[in-house]
Formats: structure tokens, sequence, C-alpha cells
């Protein structure tokens, strides 16, 4: 009998996307509009037709700023969906790896978060995946909740390509240096997450269930990352802009507030899974040299 797929989430997205790419033939991937999360009756059609071994869902809205304008949309992406897609898999028992954000933190803890550290979103995107991940672990006891932070990779928006279009048009370059984080790429967190999903397809066990922080290894700043981001781009004939200033994060006003240090804690990932995602700057210069490879805007 063919084994059964692993059911993704998240459409073109980019997780999705490295997912797909990194899993082949084991990967299905859906998207909208026959997966939408504002259309809840898809995520049983959609599920119960595939009944995959396990879902990963990588689908969420995830433009921050918008989101404070755009709140019942978001919820719908990342609380009722996920909400709703996890009491469709506990009712087929389907173990599910739901996909969360460091936005769930303010970021004044001044020292990496561990799991058990209380949530304290300050925007309406961090709140409505913060009560995703509430939501999906309530509705289905075999989940995985993984937040992740400042995903980044060759396709799809994402912060390095931002950064290195940026440094093709521009001698100045202003980026917030008081803000960090634990970058984190997109193809060695579906690595992890396809090394989970092995695990939980050799057999379930309670002690699997609940919430892991999943970022790459090491931390910077977003100034760190677009540094690093355009030197990498250098080295493919781009050419270094005058001046990457780090700038604070009053100078570079946003409708939401970032987290000032959501540096991650990820040993209990090691601990339980045996993984460990390798440093974030590894992951850069495999991002900038696909971005140059594939060549889409
Ligand atoms: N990107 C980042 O920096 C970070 C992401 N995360 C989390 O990681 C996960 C994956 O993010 P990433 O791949 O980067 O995000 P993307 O924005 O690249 O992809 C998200 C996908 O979700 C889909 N989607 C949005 N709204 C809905 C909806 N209502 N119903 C169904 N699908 C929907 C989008 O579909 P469509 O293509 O149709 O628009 C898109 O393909 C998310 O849970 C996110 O919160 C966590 C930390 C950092
Ligand atoms: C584009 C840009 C941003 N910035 C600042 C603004 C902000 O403080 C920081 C990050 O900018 P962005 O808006 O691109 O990134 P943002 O959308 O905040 O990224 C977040 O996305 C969601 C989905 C997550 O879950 C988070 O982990 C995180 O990755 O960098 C600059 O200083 N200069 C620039 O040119």
């Amino acid at each position: 009998m063919a084994q059964r797929p692993i059911l993704v989430t998240g459409g073109q997205g980019q997780l999705a996307t490295s997912l797909k790419t990194l899993g082949g033939d084991r990967v299905v991937v859906v998207g909208r509009p026959d997966f939408d999360f504002d259309r809840p009756e898809t995520i049983e059609q959609v599920v119960d037709s595939i009944r995959p071994a396990l879902v990963v869902n990588a689908a969420a809205w995830t433009a921050v700023d918008l989101a404070e304008q755009e709140e019942e949309a978001a919820r719908r992406a990342n609380e009722t969906g996920p909400a709703e897609l996890a009491r469709v898999c506990a009712g087929l028992d389907i173990p599910l790896i739901h996909v969360s954000t460091d936005y769930v933190y303010a970021g004044d803890k001044g020292a990496p978060y561990v799991e058990t550290d209380p949530v304290t979103p300050q925007t309406v995107y961090g709140r409505t995946k913060a009560e995703g991940e509430k939501a999906v672990l309530a509705a289905q006891p075999r989940s995985i909740v993984l937040r992740t932070a400042w995903v980044y990779s060759g396709h799809c928006r994402n912060f390095v390509r931002t950064m290195v279009n940026a440094a093709a048009k521009n001698t100045h370059l202003k980026v917030v240096g008081d803000q960090y984080g634990c970058p984190t790429s997109a193809d060695d967190l579906a690595r992890a997450i396809l090394t989970i999903a092995d695990r939980v397809e050799a057999g379930w066990q309670d002690s699997y269930a609940g919430l892991y922080h999943a970022t790459g290894s090491g931390d910077t700043s977003w100034h760190g990352l677009a540094v690093a981001a355009i030197g990498e781009a250098v080295k493919f004939g781009q050419k270094m802009p005058e001046e990457i200033a780090a700038i604070r994060t009053e100078d570079w006003p946003t409708p939401a507030k970032r987290p000032q240090d959501s540096r991650l804690d990820c040993s209990k990932l090691e601990r339980v899974f045996g993984v460990r995602l390798p440093d974030w700057r590894d992951g850069v210069s495999r991002a900038v040299a696909a971005h140059f490879a594939t060549k889409t805007p």
C-alpha cells in the first residue's frame, strides 16, 4: 500500500514551498482557493479527501502591519482557521504540526525565551498567533507547535530578499539595529519538520505534544541580517551600497510594534527530537545563492 502523504497547508508560501521542494512526493501542498481558512468548510473537505499521515499547517496571515487594520481576517487565518483544522485532525486521528512565531513575546525579557515563559503579544499578528497556538493544542492533543522567527529563503517575499533587492537600487540603506532575534532559513526549518515527521510517523508518543522553539542557531539584529545578506549578494557581482546605517527603532516607525529582543532558546527541540537548526549565517549564504540562481523578482 502507498505511504500516506504529509499534507502541507500554505500553498505558495515560503515554508510550504521549502517543504514541497525538500519533501518531494511525500508532501502534498494545498492552498487557496481549495483550502481557505476564510471558507472553513474547505478545511474538512481537503483533509478528509487526502487522509494524510500528518498535517503541517504553514498557512497564516503574515502581514504584520496590515493585521493591525485587518484583525478579523488575521484571526481567521491565525486562530479560528487553525482551531478548526486541529478539530478536523483530532476527529480523523491525524497528528498536526502547527507553526507559530516569536512575535507572541513582547521582547522585554532580556534573555532568550523558553517555552514555559508567559506569552505577552503586543500586536494583532502576535495575539492571533498566540490564540491560535492555544486553540490548536486544546482541539488536538496530538499537536506539535513550533515557534520560529525571522524566516527567510531564496524564494517568496522575505527580509533577506527585500534587503538584497534594496541594495541593488540604493546607495544608502537604513536598517533597525536595536531589535534582536534568531533568523531562520525556511529550508532548514523544513528539514527539521520533515525529521520530526519521521518520528511522528514511526509512532506518536504523548511526550511529543506541546510547544517548541525552532529557529536558526545564533542571533543578530535586523541590521546584522541585512549586512550579512548584502555581503553575500556582493559575491554574485552586486555592488556594495555606500552605507548600511544601523538606526534605532524610533527612527523606523511601524504600525505594529516589533519585539526588541525575541531570541528563542531551542534546547527543548534538541532534547526531544535531536534537532538543532544550523547557524543563521549558513542559511543566508544558501538563500542568497538561490535568489541569484532563480533570478525571480
Ligand atoms: N515569514 C516569517 O518571517 C515568519 C513566519 N512564521 C510563521 O511561519 C509560518 C509560515 O510562514 P511563511 O511561509 O513565511 O508565510 P507566507 O506568508 O510566505 O505564506 C503563508 C501562506 O498562508 C496562506 N494563507 C494566508 N491566509 C490564508 C487563509 N485565510 N487561508 C488559507 N491560506 C492562507 C497564503 O496563501 P496565498 O499564497 O494564497 O496568499 C500563503 O501562501 C506561518 O505560520 C507564520 O506565522 C513565524 C515566524 C516568522
Ligand atoms: C524593510 C525594512 C525594515 N526595517 C525594519 C522594520 C522592522 O523593525 C524590521 C523587520 O522588518 P519587516 O517588516 O520586514 O519584518 P516583519 O514583517 O516584522 O518580520 C516578521 O514577520 C512575521 C511573519 C514573523 O513571524 C516574525 O518572526 C518576523 O519575521 O526591520 C528597516 O529598518 N529597514 C528596512 O528597509
